[in-house]
């Protein structure tokens, strides 16, 4: 039907159709097969559109790749107040976003519409192979294994290797800053990554890896974009997050193959790999000796896990805790800087909860103790999440609303800061209240709202022994440090990097502090004290705007005791 002239100037093409004949040159089909393109791109952006908010048009074929490019809090912010559901296109990704705490809940709890979605970078650097991979009833049972790692009692565990590195960065921390302010999201960041090793691997790691780990970690973080060339070009940012993670599996594998001999000649746990190995070993034994000898049956019954599979597993809870856990404690020493009425607080419980003693080991029945310490906690998570949005795919397609169906293959986001920040269950939500944790604010009524962990089969692994790794660092630090925070004009700006920081880096300055002052301020405090009005005028006093001494009233009761006893 068609044919093709070759003229002196261009090339001719000639179609005919009922009798005409019509000629195109190569440049009006090569416009017409990009019209048909752009089309396509349109209309089916359009359909997957349907009624919900989103860009009117899609900028062809790219969408809105260049904002995704430069992601700021405000531009998610105004993206979530654009509607419960939103979406934008991205190059071929259609992406829905869920701001309301309802629609992220659904999601967050539907694993048979929706899986964790990884970026490619992802699966390079963590290994195709790793759990966090899995889905359904594979993740469901590989997780089951790894719940026991998080116990109270194992979390108990931790906590003596853990002191020990707060000791030696609090250190540090002074004398980074003696001479003036200085940008401390680094050495967070620093700090993270040895509590992690510590209490990942124990002693079984040396303060030269720790410090090798935090120097390459930067560079997992770095390659984690949304977009990567799809090669692994050498001295590309996913070349050298790869070899990040080399790094950092050789110190893993040598820390599992130091773990299985102790725990084989039955030392105690010291770490979550012994913890890890010696559940291990306690499965086998039952299932060689079997309930016949009385073997003492294990809590859990799992196989047994190659070090390259525990390596992996811990390459991913570091990857899964790094930047969450250094985010939350960049912001929490902001915070407590820029409210002394609250660091005050602190000091106050958490020299009372030792009677005195500054030194005295923290303990996880001394953390259970820390209840005002752990409302600051929960508050700072609340206000600042260190994860702002979770992504996942859609299996198929998802009907998440009566007049709306998640189309199949797309990316679905559910947002957790909208929850966090709702007016009805955190009144003034963007205020700093640790109080509205206590038993006179609304917080705790709420907990489908508490989403700074997620929700559902991939809610977080780590959640309690994060919660109680932040209080145990602030509240130690609280009375062995002083410190005061520098304010500038990007203090409070949220920095997207993986999580959130403050933009300006939180310029910080430390000093040694005394608590015996305090200590015997409170002594005489409680002595002052007349008996009969005990409580009765501080509890007038309190309101959920102030931070008031309510928890000096309690602590003052715990000091009676102290007091009586001595
Ligand atoms: C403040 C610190 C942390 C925050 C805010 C945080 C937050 C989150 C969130 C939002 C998720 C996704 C949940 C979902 O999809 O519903 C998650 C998953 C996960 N987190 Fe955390 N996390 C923190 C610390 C940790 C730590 C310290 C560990 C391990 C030691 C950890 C291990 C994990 C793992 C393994 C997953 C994936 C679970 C799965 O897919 O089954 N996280 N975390």
């Amino acid at each position: 039907m068609g044919t093709t002239n070759v003229t002196e100037s261009a090339v001719k093409h000639t179609l005919h159709l009922f009798g005409h004949e019509l000629h195109f040159s190569g440049w009006t089909i090569c416009f017409t097969i990009l019209a048909i393109l752009i089309a396509y791109d349109q209309i089916s952006y359009q359909i997957q559109k349907g009624t919900i908010p989103g860009p009117i048009v899609k900028i062809p074929f790219m969408g809105s790749f260049l904002d995704s490019m430069k992601p700021t809090f405000e531009k998610y912010h105004t993206k979530w107040m654009s509607g419960p559901l939103s979406c934008v296109s991205v190059f071929h990704k259609f992406v829905v976003i869920a701001s309301e705490r309802e629609m992220s809940r659904k999601i967050l709890n539907s694993p048979n519409y929706v899986q964790p979605c990884v970026v490619d970078a992802g699966k390079k650097i963590l290994k195709p192979n790793n759990w966090v991979f899995l889905d359904g009833k594979a993740h469901v049972e590989y997780r089951k294994g790894l719940n026991g790692l998080f116990t109270r009692r194992a979390l108990a565990n931790y906590l003596p290797a853990q002191e020990a590195v707060y000791n030696k960065y609090f250190k540090e921390f002074l004398d980074y800053s003696k001479d003036d302010y200085k940008q401390y999201m680094i050495p967070f960041r620093d700090i993270n990554v040895a509590v992690s090793c510590r209490t990942f691997c124990g002693s079984y790691i040396s303060d030269d890896a720790i410090t090798e780990i935090a120097d390459h970690y930067w560079r997992i973080t770095a390659a984690m974009e949304l977009v990567n060339f799809p090669i692994v070009l050498p001295f590309t940012k996913i070349w050298y997050g790869i070899k990040a993670r080399d790094v950092v599996m050789k110190f893993f594998m040598n820390a599992a193959a130091q773990s299985r001999k102790n725990m084989e000649a039955g030392k105690p746990i010291t770490c979550m790999m012994d913890e890890w190995i010696h559940e291990m070993i306690e499965a086998r034994e039952y299932k060689e000796k079997g309930a016949a000898e009385g073997a003492e049956k294990p809590s859990i019954l799992i196989r047994d896990f190659s070090d390259e599979e525990i390596s992996l597993t811990f390459l991913s809870f570091l990857f899964a805790s790094q930047d969450a856990t250094s985010s939350a404690m960049t912001w929490l020493f902001q915070m407590l800087a820029d409210n002394p009425e609250v660091l005050r607080k602190v000091r106050e419980e958490q020299i009372s909860i030792r009677n005195g003693d500054p030194k005295a080991p923290i303990t996880i029945d001394l953390v259970d103790k820390m209840e005002y310490t752990r409302w600051v906690v929960k508050e700072c998570l609340r206000l600042r999440p260190p994860v702002l949005m979770v992504p996942y795919r859609v299996k198929k397609g998802f009907p998440i609303r009566s007049d709306y169906t998640i189309p199949k293959d797309s990316m679905v986001v559910p947002t957790l800061w909208c929850a966090l920040h709702d007016p009805e269950v955190f009144p003034e939500p963007d205020n700093f209240i640790p109080e509205r944790w206590g038993p006179e604010g609304t917080a705790e009524k709420s907990p489908k709202s508490w989403l700074v962990f997620g929700t559902g089969p991939h809610v977080c692994l780590g959640q309690r022994y994060a919660v109680m790794h932040l209080i145990a660092c602030i509240g130690k630090a609280s009375i062995e440090l002083d410190w005061k925070h520098k304010r500038t004009e990007d203090s409070d700006t949220q920095m997207i990097f993986a999580t959130t920081f403050p933009q300006d880096m939180c310029y910080l300055k430390f000093s040694p502090f005394d608590s015996t002052k305090l200590w015997n301020e409170l002594r005489h405090k409680k002595h002052e004290k007349p008996e009969k009005h005990e409580g009765h005028d501080l509890q007038r006093e309190q309101s959920i705007n102030t931070v008031a001494s309510s928890t000096t009233e309690s602590l003052a009761e715990g000091l009676t005791q102290t007091v009586t006893e001595a």
